[in-house]
C-alpha cells in the first residue's frame, strides 16, 4: 500500500447510478462500518490488481447487483482523514443490467438528484454533493 506522511493511501471507486427521471441510487452504510449509518454511492476499495473502472463494476455488481454498461469519471480527488487519505474515483452510471438493490443487506433507495444533502454523507463527498446539486440537469 502506498504511504504518505505514514498514513496509507487507499483507492475507492464508487458510481453515482442515476436513472432517467434525475434520480440516484444511494445506500446507507451498515453498522460496523465506518461512518455507520452515513448515505453513499456504493463502491469500495481498488484491489491492487485492478483499474478503477474495474473495481466499479465488481463493486456495483458485489453491493447493488447490477452489471455496469457504461461509466464516465464524474470526479477524481484525494480527501485526508485523520487515519487515512482516501483517493476517489466517482463515475456517472446511466446505464447498467438489472435493478439496484443492497445486495449486503444495507437500505438502498432513489432520491432526486435536486434533493441530495450533503449532512447525509461522509465528510469528504461535501464537494461533490454540492456539484451534483447544482448540475444543470437536475436543478
Ligand atoms: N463507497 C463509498 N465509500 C465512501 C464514500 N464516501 C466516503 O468517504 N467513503 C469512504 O471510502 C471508504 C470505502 O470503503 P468501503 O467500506 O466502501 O470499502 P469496501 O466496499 O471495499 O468494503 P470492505 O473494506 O468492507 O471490504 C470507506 O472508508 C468509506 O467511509 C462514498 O460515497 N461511497
Ligand atoms: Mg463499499
Amino acid at each position: 500500500m502506498e504511504e504518505h506522511n505514514s498514513k496509507p493511501i487507499v483507492r475507492v471507486a464508487a458510481g453515482i447510478i442515476r436513472n432517467e427521471f434525475g434520480q440516484i441510487y444511494l445506500t446507507q452504510r451498515l453498522e460496523g462500518q465506518d461512518f455507520a449509518q452515513s448515505l453513499e454511492f456504493p463502491g469500495g476499495k481498488v484491489e491492487a490488481d485492478e483499474t478503477p473502472e474495474e473495481a466499479l463494476k465488481r463493486e456495483l455488481e458485489e453491493e447493488v447487483g447490477i452489471v455496469t454498461l457504461s461509466a464516465f469519471p464524474y470526479e477524481h480527488f484525494s480527501f485526508d482523514y485523520p487515519n487515512k487519505i482516501i483517493e476517489f474515483f466517482f463515475y456517472l452510471v446511466e446505464e447498467w443490467a438489472g435493478e439496484p438493490f443492497g445486495r449486503e443487506g444495507q437500505e438502498g433507495f432513489w432520491i432526486e438528484q435536486s434533493s441530495l444533502e450533503e449532512g447525509q454523507f461522509p465528510p469528504a463527498n461535501t464537494d461533490l454533493i454540492r456539484k451534483l446539486k447544482s448540475d444543470i440537469c437536475c436543478r
